[in-house]
């Protein structure tokens, strides 16, 4: 396959089969045509050349390569270049080497050197068929743009909601219903709290989800959420803090009733309107379980800590509530164990996010893995975020922005579900 197959070719004439009174270009004409459509042809060919080049010698430079011993000494062999799309944006096949893998041409910094190398500014690869990727060369940086999120609702909680886009500008979606909760910390001004509007405002028409939970804040949920069915189910601000303990209890029932009820040869309940999947918001939850340890103690063999209740109706939310189609999603600034309810209710959270955060931070949620990005995600813009879990690779997406409070409270106005 030559590089022009796949690029547009320009129109040309040959004249020979126009009827009577057709339109002839002149003969000036008809060689400018011609010439210009080989000048066009030659350049796409110098271009591709030139790009497989830089290609050869950036795999060589990152060793994507392998040495070959023949009998004049050693020779490098590279992934070999097939078709190229001028774009924009610029992309090209390739195909992959015995034992290579399409993604190791991202792994590690390999896809910022190799897409600097050949004057982009990252790389994606699409895995085609056989042994062949397309790798896609991205002019601008998709981190950096705005990414407004339009007025989209979700019809059910099994449909994607938008969570953000990669570098490699894919936007990436997560279902309601995939059986993760949902850590989220950050830094204040990071763009946490906006990142759970859009959330939130994306789940508020469904029928079968349930925005309940907690929030000290008042801001998230509460007042925003009058006249829609989830407000009953959500508690706010700090002046009764028993009663977020009491909600989180309540919650806990309703989880033991599901799963008891669960019908037979099923190992989890199927959501519907009547059973909805309830998503538990723990906004600032740190700062839920300070206020709550901050009140006096009952007195000895009087009942238990306000924030002992808090702790282990959460635990159980999260260790038993996927198959009771219960999903927790914690927003803290930090997830410092000590400061969540300890590292097993930690442990729990198979979808992670983090924005600006302290290295350590970033370490202590999502592992080492994300070690080498931790001085330059310490200074991430808000709305720039750290995403692992559910079998992704870890990586650094830019959340949608929904706009201000009022929009917040105007979208939850609008879509949120109310009582027939
Ligand atoms: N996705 C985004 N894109 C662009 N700008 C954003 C985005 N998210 C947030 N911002 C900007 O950052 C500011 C702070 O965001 P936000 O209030 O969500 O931070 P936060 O992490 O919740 O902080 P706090 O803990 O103080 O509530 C917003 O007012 C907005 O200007």
């Amino acid at each position: 396959m030559t590089a022009l197959e796949h690029t547009r070719r320009l129109e040309h004439r040959s004249g020979r089969t126009r009827g009577p009174g057709a339109h002839r270009p002149g003969l000036f004409a008809r060689l400018r045509a011609e010439r210009a459509r080989r000048d066009y042809e030659a350049s796409v060919l110098a271009f591709a050349a030139s790009l497989k080049a830089a290609f050869r010698e950036a795999c060589t430079g990152i060793a994507l390569c392998q040495y070959v011993q023949v009998a004049a000494g050693v020779t490098i062999r590279t992934p070999r270049v097939g078709e190229v799309r001028l774009g924009p944006p610029t992309s090209f096949t390739v195909e992959l080497m015995a034992g290579q893998e399409p993604a190791d041409f991202t792994k590690g910094e390999n896809g910022a050197r190799l897409a600097h190398t050949l004057g982009a500014h990252a790389l994606r690869v699409e895995p085609i068929a056989g042994r062949w990727v397309r790798l896609h060369l991205l002019d601008a940086d998709p981190l950096r743009g705005g990414f407004g999120l339009p007025p989209v609702t979700v019809e059910t909680g099994s449909d994607s909601v938008i969570l953000g886009r990669t570098e490699d500008a894919t936007t990436l979606g997560h279902a309601l219903t995939d059986p993760a909760h949902l850590a989220v910390q950050g830094m204040n001004g990071s763009g946490k709290s906006v990142f759970t509007y859009g959330l939130l405002a994306q789940l508020a028409a469904a029928p079968d989800v349930l925005v309940t939970g907690s929030d000290i804040t008042g801001l998230l949920l509460g007042r925003a959420w009058d006249d829609t069915v989830h407000r009953p189910h959500q508690v706010t601000g700090t002046h009764d803090i028993a009663a977020h303990a009491v909600l989180l209890e309540d919650l806990v029932a309703e989880m033991d009733r599901r799963l008891a009820t669960i019908p037979p040869r099923r190992d989890k309940v199927e959501p519907s309107p009547q059973t909805p999947t309830v998503l538990v918001v723990l906004e600032e939850f740190p700062g839920l379980l300070r206020a709550a340890d901050g009140l006096p103690k009952p007195k000895r063999g009087e009942g238990i800590p306000v924030g002992d209740r808090i702790r282990i109706a959460v635990l159980r939310l999260l260790s038993e509530g996927r198959k009771a189609a219960f999903r927790v999603l914690m927003l803290a600034q930090r997830f410092e164990a000590t400061a969540v309810g300890g590292g097993y209710a930690r442990d729990q959270f198979a979808l992670r996010l983090s924005f600006r955060v302290p290295a350590d931070s970033l370490e202590m949620l999502h592992g080492t893995d994300a070690r080498s990005l931790g001085q330059e995600h310490a200074n991430a813009d808000p709305g720039v975020a750290y995403l692992s879990g559910l079998g992704r690779d870890c990586q650094r997406i830019r959340v949608p922005y929904l706009g201000d409070y009022g929009e917040y409270c105007d979208r939850i106005a609008a879509h949120g579900r109310r009582a027939h």
